[in-house]
């Protein structure tokens, strides 16, 4: 279905904001402070799962101000839906896991299906210690693994369809300066 772009404009404008950009960078820097006391010393490569978490990821890594090395890897499974299907893999990444520390930084844990898929992946390949990082864990009884939780959490939010820092409303809003629930869903 292709969207018009009053129907884009009508859904950011009907929308509930959840979190403003002031409270997202203070979650933001209470997250680096615990990275850092935790993975300071674990030359670890961190991971920006794409699309999602490009504002997130761009936010945290000038704050973790020690040694690693950044790179980038895409599984998807909403392919702008507001429903998740399958894992796809578009882009698997190319550096060596063998004996490394990781972190995934991730905008939602929603299902977790899309991390505990990267997390198995990690393990696959060799990693030492796979850690992750979300902005957002979405409250529901639904997660995969029940009581699945990213090492490091941001914030929680209800169970509504969100956009915003990173997340997209049928491949829109990533760019929202907050995080919003679109009216009705
Ligand atoms: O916990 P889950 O239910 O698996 O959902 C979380 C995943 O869904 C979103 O990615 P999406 O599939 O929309 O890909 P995109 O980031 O490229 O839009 C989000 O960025 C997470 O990676
Ligand atoms: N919004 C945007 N992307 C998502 C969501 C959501 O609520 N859940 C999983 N991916």
């Amino acid at each position: 279905m292709s969207l018009d772009m009053e129907t884009i404009q009508q859904v950011r404008a009907e929308a509930d904001c959840l979190y403003t950009k002031a409270e997202l960078d203070t979650a933001i820097n209470r997250l680096a402070s615990e990275i850092t006391n935790e993975l300071a010393d674990k030359n670890p490569i961190a991971f920006c799962v794409m699309n999602g978490g490009l504002i997130f990821a761009g936010q945290l890594l000038p704050q973790l101000d020690f040694p690693l090395e950044v790179s980038y890897l895409h599984a998807t499974r909403y392919l702008n839906e507001t429903n998740g299907g399958e894992l796809f893999w578009k882009a698997k990444p190319e550096i060596s896991f063998i004996d490394r520390d990781i972190l995934i930084i991730d905008d939602i844990l929603d299902e977790g299906h899309t991390l505990s898929a990267i997390i198995q992946y990690c393990q696959h390949a060799g990693a030492n210690a796979v850690y992750t990082a979300v902005l957002i864990d979405k409250d529901h009884n639904r997660k995969a693994i029940p009581g699945f939780s990213a090492n490091y959490t941001g914030l929680k939010c209800a169970d509504r369809f969100i956009f915003g820092y990173g997340m997209d409303y049928k491949g829109y809003w990533r760019n929202a300066p907050g995080i919003f629930a679109v009216k009705g869903l």
